[in-house]
């Protein structure tokens, strides 16, 4: 699902309004009605006080028009204009006459007026400022935001909570409403899924109001939501006259004393997601855990006990995964700058992988065509060096991608995959898989995707996706705080089934 920035977003009004020979004020009437649908569907009358704070842009409008539904359909309101500005919008204003036809006369809040009194159990519908906000929002204003905060209302953000911006953070938290749930029109908003933003609504839905599809389809977006329509198509299937060697054979290179559960980790992972063969590159320290605990792997060693010190391999894998439990050893470091230097094998690079060519910049030189870096967020840091907001982060990732011609996978809650100019932001996953290995698992899972044929890019995407995916089907077992990395891999055969799981049907009633 595409994420498209405020100006597509108003553009599309405009192309839709004259495709579909409409007035602007039909699609507020569409969004208000779509809005009181919702609630109607979870309220069926409920005599529960509706606060209505509407500001004086659009946003406001689709709440003046909101109001009106609720009081046809005997609902108790409460409706008040957020009079921060003299500027009203063309469709506001018909709204409001729509609404004062109907006897029904908005309380005008400004700078000195005396906020209402809002219970707990009542619902706050916040259409205060939509996605044209521009500057920070008044003083008085804010203390409104704070009202509600306190209230501990309901609140229902329409479109996006306001004193959110599209395009930067808020300078403070105080200027941003705090939504329990968000209806957001026909996309969600790339700050929904930031750290920095996303916080601020709990929850969020999208109601489509029929802007025109074929400009939706048509129009570039710069991020896109990865869900399971996303990755389904990208699915390499098992073929019935194939062989072991169908499937690639993936290395994974790290370990070192003390850290060797992270290549256990990665290669069980990398199994699981269907590698043909998977070898594990590790001191010798590692033989016999690794040899004992998963007798599939199979186990070439350095020459050193306790850390990688020079990497040689006697075959051809299809995939090389390096640097988890690795550590950063002098003689790591050189081993590391050795392999760069020769290895032409699709790369996916990790934990102290990263730390070491954070270190060693001129060897990102030698980065094999399309690698994947899967760096969280500190180390992410070390790579690109500091950013002062999340959009600036991603700004540097793109650029660093473009430049390096590499894929970067930005860990975190919505795990964030940059190529170039795009990001493919993942919806899987949960709190629960903050936990140790639960990124080399990660790693193991794309490693095993390149081998069986996955494009890099493919293969992020697909591998992001059903390692949250695991982690998701896991936890209904686990709960959050007992996931841990092993139960994410054995969830892997669960996620991959649940790709072609076809959603229930309401049950018919058979004919007599
Ligand atoms: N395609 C869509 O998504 C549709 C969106 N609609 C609504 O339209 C909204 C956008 O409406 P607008 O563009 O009118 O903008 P808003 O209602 O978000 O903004 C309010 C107006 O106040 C001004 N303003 C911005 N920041 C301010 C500040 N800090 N203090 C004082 N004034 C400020 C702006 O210039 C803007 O005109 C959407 O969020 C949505 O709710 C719907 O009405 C119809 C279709
Ligand atoms: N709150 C969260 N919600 C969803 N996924 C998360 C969350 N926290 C962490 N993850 C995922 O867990 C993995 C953690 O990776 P990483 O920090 O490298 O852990 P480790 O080094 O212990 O293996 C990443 O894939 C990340 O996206
Ligand atoms: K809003």
């Amino acid at each position: 699902m595409k994420l498209f920035s405020a100006e597509q977003i108003y553009a599309a009004d405009k192309f839709t309004i004259q495709k579909q020979k409409i007035g602007s004020d039909e699609l507020m009437e569409r969004a208000a009605v779509q809005i009181f649908n919702w609630l109607h569907t979870r309220m069926q009358g409920a005599q529960v006080k509706i606060h209505l704070f509407c500001g004086i842009g659009n946003n406001g409008g689709d709440g003046i028009a909101l109001a009106r539904h609720l009081q046809e359909h005997g609902y108790n309101i409460a409706v008040y204009v957020v009079n921060y500005s003299k500027t009203r919008s063309k469709d506001f204003l018909i709204n409001l006459e729509r609404l004062k036809d109907r006897k029904i006369w908005p309380e005008f809040l400004d700078s000195d007026c005396e906020l209402p009194e809002i219970g707990k159990d009542d619902v706050i519908v916040d259409a205060i400022f939509g996605i044209g906000l521009n500057r920070n929002p008044e003083k008085w204003v804010v203390n409104l935001m704070k009202h509600l905060d306190v209230s501990q209302a309901f609140v229902l953000s329409v479109d996006i909570p306001s004193g959110l911006f599209m395009n930067k953070p808020p300078d403070n938290e105080d200027f941003v409403v705090k939504a329990n749930h968000t209806l957001s029109f026909q996309a969600p908003k790339l700050v929904f899924f930031l750290p920095q933003t996303g916080r601020f609504t709990d929850t969020w839905e999208v109601l489509d109001i029929g802007l025109d599809t074929e400009y939706l389809a048509t129009t570039k977006s710069e991020f896109e939501l990865i869900g399971k329509n996303e990755v389904l198509p990208l699915y390499l299937p098992r073929k019935k006259f194939s062989h072991k060697g169908t499937y690639g054979h993936s290395l994974l290179i790290g370990g070192s004393l003390g850290k060797m559960g992270a290549v256990h980790l990665s290669a069980k992972a990398c199994l699981y997601a269907g590698s043909g063969l998977v070898t594990a590159y590790v001191p010798q320290c590692g033989t016999l855990p690794l040899q004992t605990n998963i007798p599939e792997v199979m186990v070439a060693t350095d020459t050193n006990e306790t850390q990688i010190s020079k990497i040689e391999h006697h075959f051809e894998p299809s995939a090389i995964g390096i640097g988890i439990g690795m550590g950063t050893h002098d003689k790591t470091i050189k081993a590391f700058s050795g392999f760069m230097e020769n290895n032409k094998v699709p790369l996916v690079i990790d934990a102290d992988g990263l730390n070491i060519l954070s270190q060693n910049k001129e060897l990102l030189k030698k980065l094999p065509a399309q690698t994947i870096l899967t760096p969280h967020p500190k180390e992410l840091e070390r790579l690109i060096g500091k950013w002062k907001d999340d959009f600036e982060k991603l700004k540097k990732v793109k650029a660093f991608s473009k430049k390096w011609d590499c894929i970067i996978i930005i860990k975190g809650a919505h795990t964030i995959i940059v190529h170039e100019r795009m990001g493919y932001i993942n919806t899987t996953g949960n709190p629960g898989m903050a936990t140790a290995g639960s990124g080399d698992v990660l790693t193991g899972i794309i490693t095993g995707l390149i081998a069986q044929g996955y494009i890099p890019l493919h293969a992020a995407m697909f591998g992001v996706y059903l390692h949250g995916r695991a982690g998701d089907m896991a936890i209904e077992k686990t709960g959050y705080q007992s996931l841990t990395a092993t139960r994410i891999i054995e969830a892997i055969g669960k996620a991959y089934i649940d790709l072609f799981a076809v959603p229930e049907q309401p049950q018919v009633q058979e004919e007599k």
